[in-house]
C-alpha cells in the first residue's frame, strides 16, 4: 500500500526504465561550455529517453560535473541549449534533482532526517497534515525507517547518501542526476544502494543520469554509457546495455556480456588516456 501510493505519486506515466524512440525527456543540443577562454565542454548533443538511465564514464576534468550541472540548470550552456521535455531549461526545475557525492555538504545539520526530507516537501508547497506519512514512506524505502529522529552526524556515510537520495525522491524528479554518489562508500554499502537506486527509479519511472568512475557499475547501472573525452568534454563512444533487468549483483556481473562489455570499456578507456 505505503509502496504503491509512492509509485502513484511519483510515476510520471512513461513506465520504467524501457528507453523509447519517441520523444527524449532530456535533449541536448549541440552544446558548448566555456569559462572565460577555456573550453570545458566542446559540442554535445544527446537525446536521453523517459525512463532510460545513462552512466557517463571519462578522465578526471574531462567535464562530466559540468556536464551534469547544465542539466540540473546550475550552469548555463556557453551555446546550444538543453531541453526538459521540450521546453529549454532555463535553470533550476523541481522536476530535476541532483545527488551528489558530497552528502556531508547537502544534508542540513540541524536538521533530523525526517526534517531534511521535509525540506522538499516543503519546497514544493506539500500541505502540511500530508507530509508525515510521505516522509515515513521514503525513509522506509531506502532503509532508514527506524532512523527518522537521527541528526545527520549520528549517521554513516551510507545512511546519509540514503537519505540524501531519499529527500531528492521527496522533490518528486521526473530526472535524478547523480554525481559519484557511491564514490565514499564501502562496496557492501555502495551496491547495497545501487540496487536501492535502481529499485526506486524502476518504481518512479524516472529518468537518471548517473556519473561514475567505476565501469563496472555503469554496466551495472546502466541501459548506456557515454564515455565522455577531454579537452574540451565531448562524447567519444556510447555503449548499449542490454543486461537483463532486474539486475542482481551476482548473477548480472557473472553474465559473459557482463564482462565482454567490462572489457570493451577498459579497452576504450585505455585508448583514451594514449
Ligand atoms: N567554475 C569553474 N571555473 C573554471 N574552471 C572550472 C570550473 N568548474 C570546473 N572547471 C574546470 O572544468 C574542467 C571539468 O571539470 P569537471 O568537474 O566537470 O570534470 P569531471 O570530469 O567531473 O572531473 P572529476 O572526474 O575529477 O570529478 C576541469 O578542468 C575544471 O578545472
Amino acid at each position: 500500500m505505503v509502496v504503491t501510493q509512492l509509485s502513484t505519486r511519483l510515476r510520471h506515466g512513461e513506465g520504467n526504465s524501457t528507453p523509447t524512440s519517441g520523444e527524449a525527456r532530456i535533449r541536448i543540443r549541440d552544446v558548448t561550455l566555456s569559462y572565460g577562454s577555456l573550453q570545458i565542454i566542446g559540442g554535445i548533443s544527446l537525446d536521453i529517453a523517459p525512463g532510460e538511465t545513462i552512466c557517463v564514464i571519462g578522465p578526471s576534468g574531462c567535464g562530466k560535473t559540468t556536464l551534469l550541472r547544465m542539466l540540473a540548470g546550475l550552469a548555463r550552456p556557453t551555446s546550444g541549449s538543453v531541453e526538459l521535455d521540450g521546453s529549454v531549461l532555463g535553470g533550476p526545475s523541481r522536476s530535476v534533482a541532483i545527488v551528489f557525492q558530497d552528502y556531508g555538504k547537502a544534508l542540513l545539520p540541524w536538521r533530523t532526517a525526517a526534517g531534511n526530507v521535509s525540506l522538499a516537501l516543503e519546497a514544493r508547497g506539500c500541505p502540511r497534515a500530508e507530509r508525515p506519512a510521505i516522509i515515513r514512506e521514503l525513509l522506509e524505502k531506502i532503509g532508514l525507517g527506524r532512523h527518522a529522529d537521527k541528526y545527520p552526524a549520528e549517521m554513516s556515510g551510507g545512511m546519509q547518501q540514503r537519505l540524501q537520495i531519499a529527500r531528492c525522491l521527496a522533490q518528486e524528479p521526473k530526472v535524478l542526476l547523480m554525481d559519484e554518489p557511491f564514490g565514499a562508500l564501502d562496496a557492501m554499502t555502495r551496491q547495497a544502494l545501487q540496487d536501492e537506486v535502481l529499485g526506486l527509479v524502476a518504481i518512479t519511472g524516472a529518468t537518471m543520469v548517473f556519473v561514475t568512475h567505476d565501469l563496472e557499475e555503469a554496466i551495472y547501472l546502466g541501459d548506456r554509457i557515454i564515455c565522455l573525452q577531454p579537452n574540451p568534454g565531448r562524447v567519444g563512444r556510447v555503449v548499449d546495455v542490454r543486461l537483463v533487468r532486474p539486475r542482481d549483483q551476482l548473477l548480472t556481473r557473472e553474465d559473459p556480456e557482463f564482462l565482454r562489455l567490462r572489457r570493451e570499456l577498459y579497452d576504450i578507456i585505455k585508448d583514451d588516456h594514449q
